[in-house]
């Protein structure tokens, strides 16, 4: 049975376990997945990447959550993929493909690294949403029905779907786990959502945190910061631009006027290597 070798990375905090699959296929189970990410049996992380040969880009990275299941993108990942991508290939920038669409990396100094994300997907089909609603302020709140604790969120698809509550606070992780695992999976929300909670520091700061699906409470969601300044921006509580505080670091956000598209600067970090027990690939 072949070996699997991995390496570990993170960006800003939200960790992953990276397999090259572009010489060797690598299709785990979703037990597999699981107990890869296992943080207490596995090697644990928050998602596992596969990077696999790609007809149109450098590369495709495949992304499963560390619940077992497979989405679309993660922004963070598109990072750490994008450092190694330019580190073997000495190019300026390198195009990856995802589940969620294209997007393109590039070296931005001091390990750190760019991603263009695209454009957001706004209409509530594109999220997607159960029924049609204005993404600005979707129909939702969390609490009791006469006095909730958060309501009407922003709704963002970066390729993968978000909520963004705009608290006045920054929530504990009691609040971010117990109202983030609640609405995760609400049936307004076919294929489930990444929650974060907003706090609007100023103009060009907010503070996030989020509930992945798949991952619950992480250090940092890079799709997750996206979205949360394309709501309030569109909320007008931010300009276009604004660093968004997580709890693993800072992301620098920038919804580019010019063509709509969403850049992501933020740290990468090579945690370190290994073998994967028991999975051939
Ligand atoms: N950590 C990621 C998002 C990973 C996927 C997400 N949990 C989902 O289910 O869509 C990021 O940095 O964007």
């Amino acid at each position: 049975m072949a070996r699997t070798s991995y390496v570990k990375m993170n960006g800003a905090g939200n960790d992953f376990v990276v397999v090259d699959a572009r010489a060797r296929a690598f299709s785990p189970t979703p037990d597999q997945v699981r107990a890869i990410c296992d943080r207490a049996t596995g090697v644990g992380c928050d998602q596992l990447i596969a990077l696999e040969p790609s007809q149109t880009a450098d590369v495709f990275m495949r992304v499963w959550n560390a619940d077992g299941g497979q989405v679309e993108t993660c922004g963070n990942a598109l990072r750490c993929v994008g450092w190694l991508a330019v580190q073997a290939t000495g190019q300026a920038e390198v195009r990856i493909d995802t589940l969620g669409g294209p997007t393109l990396a590039r070296a931005a100094g001091e390990g750190r690294v760019t991603v263009d994300m695209g454009a957001p997907r706004l209409a509530w089909n594109e999220i997607p949403l159960a029924e049609e609603m204005d993404t600005r302020g979707i129909e939702l709140q969390f609490g009791p029905i006469d006095a909730p604790v958060a309501h009407t969120p922003g709704a963002v698809s970066m390729g993968n779907p978000h909520v963004v509550f705009f608290l006045d606070h920054t929530p504990d992780d009691g609040f971010v786990k117990g109202a983030g695992s609640l609405l995760e999976r609400h049936p307004l929300f076919p294929e489930g959502v990444n929650v974060g909670f907003a706090h609007v520091l100023g103009p060009d700061r907010i503070r996030l945190r989020v509930w992945e699906r798949g991952a619950g409470l992480t250090k940092a969601c890079g799709t997750g910061a996206c979205a949360a300044l394309v709501a309030a921006h569109r909320r007008g509580l931010t300009g276009r631009a604004a660093t968004v505080q997580v709890d693993g670091g800072e992301l620098f956000i920038d919804w580019r006027e010019v063509d709509g598209h969403v850049l992501m600067t933020g740290p990468v970090e090579v945690e370190g290597a290994g073998v994967l027990p028991g999975v051939a690939a």
